[in-house]
């Protein structure tokens, strides 16, 4: 409780164009992963996860909260503009205070829901990392954590698809080994991956990053990405590895295939990236 609003505190003074430094906490707590989508880490604090969906852009938003703390301290990861209602609505049911609307990366493809959240809970702070560009309230690097509550979400620089493109791993306050999530924006996809043809994009440094921050993490690590095309919810780290047919390739093989996908540029583009710059403030959708 104490280390939430110490953290709270310590992001306000941080809240105008900074970037805060690691915060590291430890205690006992043993984790268990229960059959409800949910893990706890003893009776101390209790991740609450749902993944949502926007059809229009395949994107996943992912909400988490500390449900054992007394105020329910939530974050959304990758909200969507258009899909505001149903986040606010789910998470004001569910009794959470939202703290952090957090994005993995400047999307090309839809307007970021972070600013009209803003709008809407003013306490909430904005987070992205310091090397996408754009405008927010918390900027993050490799190594950082996010705490909500007991729990946090750690910062890995994933570059490749985007020039700021991070990934978002789950932790708690505990010293044991725990069974983790990496939400992988666009870097790492289901059998697949983000392109790199645009944005400072880099199938070099796609690779590089993939191979260094996110394979290897411990193979059950589960892999929530922040798009997907072909019907597919979750992976592990373990799965990517040996069936992902892009990123299982030597880099020389990687390289070719991405320089050779010939994706049409995303429909949003020209619209979404200056929006998603400045934090996607902009008139409520409709
Ligand atoms: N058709 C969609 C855009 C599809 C697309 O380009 N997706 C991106 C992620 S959003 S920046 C991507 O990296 N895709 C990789 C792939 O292999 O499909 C639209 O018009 O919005
Ligand atoms: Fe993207």
């Amino acid at each position: 409780m104490l280390r939430f609003f110490n953290f709270t505190k310590l992001c306000l003074l941080h809240s105008k164009a900074s970037t805060f430094p690691p915060f590291i906490s430890i205690s006992n707590n043993i984790g268990v992963r229960s059959q409800m989508g949910s893990y706890s880490t003893s009776s101390s604090s209790k991740l609450l996860f749902r993944q949502l969906f926007d059809k229009e852009s395949s994107t996943y938003t992912y909400l988490l909260a500390d449900s054992s703390h007394p105020d329910k301290p939530a974050l959304l990861i990758d909200p969507v503009d258009k899909t505001l209602d149903r986040d606010l609505t789910i998470i004001q049911e569910l009794g959470l205070k939202l703290v952090y609307a957090m994005n993995t990366h400047v999307h090309a493809d839809h307007v970021t829901g972070t600013g009209l959240i803003k709008s809407e809970v003013p306490d909430v702070k904005s987070v992205i990392s310091k090397a996408s560009g754009a405008k927010a309230d918390i900027y993050v690097e490799q190594g950082h954590k996010v705490w909500f509550g007991d729990l946090f979400l750690e910062v890995r620089a994933t570059p490749g698809h985007t020039l700021g493109c991070i990934t978002y791993v789950t932790g708690d306050a505990s010293d044991q080994p725990q069974p983790r999530m990496a939400f992988t924006g666009d870097a790492v996809l289901i059998r697949g991956c983000g392109r790199t043809d645009f944005q400072g994009g880099s199938s070099e440094q796609l690779y590089k990053s993939v191979h260094s921050q996110i394979f290897t993490l411990p193979d059950d690590t589960l892999i929530y990405p922040a798009h997907d095309y072909k019907g597919f919810t979750v992976s592990t780290v373990g799965e990517e590895r040996r069936y992902n047919p892009r990123l299982t390739k030597d880099e020389e093989t990687f390289k070719s295939i991405m320089a050779n996908l010939n994706l049409p540029y995303p429909k949003m583009i020209d619209i979404a990236v200056p929006a998603n710059l400045v934090c996607g403030i902009q008139s409520k959708a409709t």
